[in-house]
């Protein structure tokens, strides 16, 4: 179970001011209950884990099966809300050099669909030629451009090369029940389906299929994820007092950087692996607060590697930032420094130690630095890095951020602000419909 520690804001904010925020949230925690605020047709995810039956899990285990005995390399074709969950979580969860060993025990997870970018995409292609592949594509809409485009190559070449019934097979389709062409092509092509329903958006969807699928393919227990985020439920639940309830006081104390300056969040960690973690996280908090002309700004940083890039704005740049630290408390594997009789690198005082307590005194050297230097810090502990920690710290930040949306005054389950480049996009490739758009936007070119 994950904890937050928020002592080191106190220099700059007070105790006081985050506990009276007591009332605020209750009120916010009441509108997602009732379903009385803004945005309330897309609260679906408040109570997911909870409802998560263990036939979903067992048909999303199944598929995952065929999936994994089919494919040497599985595509993940999605963007945005409906990719990044299953890289965080994948990638938090997987051996760092996993496509680069030789015996493998799942799939190769590969990501498209997220650019526009022709290399990536001829690069991918070139490297499929030869592998035996199955793709899952994952559009809630159905629509967005990036992935349909992606989809598109990844489907002509699947058929080409492993036939039209073993593509059957090995294609995945996450979208809606009804709606947009990636559920018309399913159908009519009769690909395995699985629904995101309609009341849970994009960026809090990890615990639907769009999450649970890639993630069960790549070989991590999905059950465990849920039943992380199924406890995380009941811990930020809004039953649990103010005091005990880890969502409730994460949100008010970044409100309350926010109203006394502190403008920018830094997501930290100290393990490369939670770097998806931060992508989902902004994408969630940026997507979700990022409107009316406020919010804070969601940024992320991977320490120490950061320190020595980022590490100077932080530590002395504007006054405008407050830190959020992941920290894993108990690392997977042991590896301790050698010692070396010539001790030409003068590193034989570390000799005997664990690697991780190296990091260990990064990370609390960090925090003391950036105290010191005017930056508030919080921080939040997951005991180890394992499907049960990171379903619970998914949760976590979606519930806090339903609260903190409110607490801000607007409503976190839209993005309207989205569309502004679709739409100038679309003019400019003369998409049918956008007439108008086009000859307007022409006209400023
Ligand atoms: O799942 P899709 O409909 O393809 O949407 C994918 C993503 O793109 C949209 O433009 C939104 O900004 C995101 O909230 C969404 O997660």
């Amino acid at each position: 179970m994950i904890s937050l520690n928020i002592e080191k804001t106190f220099g700059f904010i007070s105790k006081e001011k985050v506990f009276a925020y007591e009332a605020e949230v209750k009120a916010a925690q009441e509108m997602l209950e009732k379903g009385t605020g803004k945005g309330n047709d897309f609260l679906g995810w408040l109570h997911l884990p909870s409802s998560i039956t263990k036939e979903h899990l067992a048909d999303l285990n199944a598929t995952a099966k065929v999936l994994r005995d089919n494919c040497e390399v599985v595509i993940v074709a999605g963007i945005g809300g409906s990719y990044l969950g299953a890289r965080a979580v994948i990638e938090a969860l997987s051996n760092s050099f996993t496509w680069l060993q030789e015996k493998k025990t799942a799939p190769v997870m590969i990501y498209a669909g997220h650019n526009i970018s022709e290399d990536y995409l001829y690069e991918l292609t070139e490297y499929l030629k030869d592998k035996k592949f199955g793709v899952i594509n994952i559009s809630k809409s159905g629509t967005t451009t990036e992935t349909a485009l992606a989809f598109r190559l990844l489907k002509k070449q699947c058929e080409d090369q492993r036939g039209k019934e073993t593509a059957k097979k090995v294609i995945v389709a996450v979208t809606d029940a009804k709606k947009g062409a990636a559920r018309v092509t399913a159908d009519k092509e009769g690909y395995k389906t699985f629904i995101i329903p309609d009341n849970v958006g994009g960026r809090f969807s990890v615990l639907t299929p769009v999450g649970l699928l890639p993630i069960a393919v790549a070989g991590f227990d999905i059950d465990k994820l849920v039943a992380g985020a199924a406890d995380m439920e009941k811990v930020c639940g809004s039953d649990v007092a103010f005091t005990e309830n880890p969502a409730a006081i994460y949100a008010a104390t970044r409100n309350e950087l926010y109203r006394n300056g502190k403008k920018i969040e830094i997501l930290v960690n100290f393990c490369p692996k939670l770097h998806y973690v931060s992508e989902w996280w902004k994408q969630l908090y940026g997507e979700s607060e990022g409107k009316d002309n406020k919010g804070i700004f969601p940024a992320s940083v991977d320490f120490s590697t950061d320190l020595h890039s980022m590490g100077q704005w932080i530590q002395e740049g504007e006054r405008s930032i407050f830190e959020t630290v992941i920290s894993v408390e108990k690392v997977n594997h042991k590896l301790e420094v050698p010692s070396d009789e010539a001790n030409l690198d003068g590193l034989n005082f570390l000799a005997g130690k664990r690697v991780d307590e190296v990091n260990k005194m990064a990370e609390l050297g960090t925090q003391l630095a950036h105290v010191d230097g005017g930056v508030p810090n919080m921080r939040i502990v997951l005991p180890e890095l394992s499907e049960y920690n990171i379903g619970g710290l998914l949760y976590f930040f979606e519930k806090a951020c339903g609260i903190s949306g409110y607490l801000l005054g607007v409503n976190p389950f839209n993005q309207p602000g989205v569309e502004a480049y679709k739409k100038n996009m679309f003019a400019l490739l003369d998409k049918p419909g956008y007439e108008e758009e086009s000859k307007a936007i022409r006209a400023k070119l």
